[in-house]
């Protein structure tokens, strides 16, 4: 007897998960930090920024309207799978999710991570939640991930034209703003390790740095910045720089009056978002008398849920891969494996300071 592989028969939506009460805040940070030694007194500080938003992070709301506008797109392609939704820190966690796709007798799903990119916290995590999700559930369907997105056309032209909305917010005697791409800090040495070991290492923050290149591009501007954001993390461990809101002191020592903020690296409005740019760094450049725009997030553009239906399609067979980046692409792998063997290793992560150490 031939043994074909069984057809795809469903797709999973799988994220990282936001807290959707105050209850919820510290058992949320509590599984995103379980090991890796971040500071308590950092958790602390999170912790607050969560609740000044009553404790709900918008992250989850956002990935069901995702999965919303992406049944829809499926819908209108005649594509007729099921859409699941999994979270690696949160309700619905990816482990009950997998459970009920079994129980739902789904076998073969392709998932589609939140994450446009690679490395370790974008990538190799979400193949690992893949692996110890059906480690735990019995008889657990097939998972394949699709690819890395983060220069498929769509979702560049979706943050292109974000852009594009914030530059006609600016005040109209406000002088020509300069862009300021922003995406999460990761541990240099994280970021060193990040793709397969031959591959030159730094796979997350040059494919980053190629996002905000094919956009700025789109726009015509080639007088740009790349920094970065949320870094956590003991002070002695090296994050990448520049942060977002020193920068923003930077430009204003350098004359700069008017900012437009790109938020490249997420692909929603979540918390980093809302607090890290909309609060700390507005905050800043409002002292600094700059006018500042913040540019949307793609992920709410229609395009969004057009590239999620166009990678579906591509494992469907039904349609050409687009993209536009020359960076290398992976992401793809099924059941947690890895793109290679040794791809975006974490790095050894620091012991927390016991309390005699921090005095
Ligand atoms: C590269 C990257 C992405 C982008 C790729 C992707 O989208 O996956 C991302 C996304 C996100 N990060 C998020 C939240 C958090 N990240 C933390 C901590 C960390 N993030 C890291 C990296 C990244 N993170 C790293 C290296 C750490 C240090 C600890 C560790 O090595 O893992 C912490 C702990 C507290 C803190 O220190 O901030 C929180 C609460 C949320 C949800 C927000 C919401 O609730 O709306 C999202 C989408
Ligand atoms: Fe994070």
């Amino acid at each position: 007897m031939v043994n074909t592989p069984e057809p795809f028969d469903a797709v999973m939506v799988l994220s990282f998960g936001g807290p959707e009460g105050p209850d919820d805040v510290r058992p949320f940070l509590e599984n995103v930090t379980r090991g890796r030694g971040i500071p308590p007194e950092r958790l602390d500080d999170v912790a607050k920024h969560y609740l000044h938003f009553g404790g709900v992070s918008p992250i989850n709301a956002l990935n069901r309207a995702l999965i919303d506008a992406v049944r829809a797109e499926f819908d209108t392609h005649g594509i007729d799978l099921p859409i699941y939704f999994g979270n690696r820190n949160w309700h619905p966690m990816v482990e009950d999710t997998v459970a009920t796709m079994r129980d739902d007798g789904i076998r073969n799903a392709l998932v589609f991570a939140t994450s446009a990119w690679g490395g370790y916290s974008g990538c190799r995590q979400y193949h690992e939640d893949i692996r110890r999700a059906r480690e735990v559930v019995e008889n657990a369907p097939d998972l394949t991930r699709l690819r890395q997105f983060y220069d498929h056309p769509l979702f560049l032209d979706a943050v292109a034209d974000a852009v594009r909305a914030a530059q006609s917010e600016l005040p109209a005697d406000a002088a020509p703003a300069r862009l300021v791409f922003t995406a999460h800090s990761v541990p240099t040495a994280a970021d060193a390790t990040g793709g397969p070991p031959d591959a030159g290492g730094h796979l997350y923050s040059r494919q980053v740095a190629e996002a905000g290149r094919l956009v700025a591009g789109a726009l015509g501007v080639d007088d740009y910045d790349l920094v970065w954001q949320s870094r956590s993390g003991p002070p002695q461990v090296p994050w990448l720089e520049p942060d977002i809101v020193d920068h923003i002191d930077a430009l204003h020592e350098r004359g700069v009056t008017s900012v437009i903020v790109v938020p490249v690296g997420f692909v929603s409005d979540h918390l980093e978002v809302v607090w890290d740019l909309d609060t700390e760094a507005r905050d800043r450049a409002a002292e600094l008398g700059m006018a500042f725009v913040r540019a949307a997030t793609a992920g709410t553009d229609p395009r969004f849920a057009q590239m999620v239906r166009e990678l579906v399609q591509e494992r469907l067979g039904t349609a050409t891969p687009h993209r536009r980046g020359t960076e290398p692409e992976f992401g793809v792998g099924c059941n947690g494996t890895l793109c290679a063997v040794g791809c975006c290793e974490p790095p050894a992560r620091p012991s927390r300071p016991t309390s005699a150490a921090r005095g």
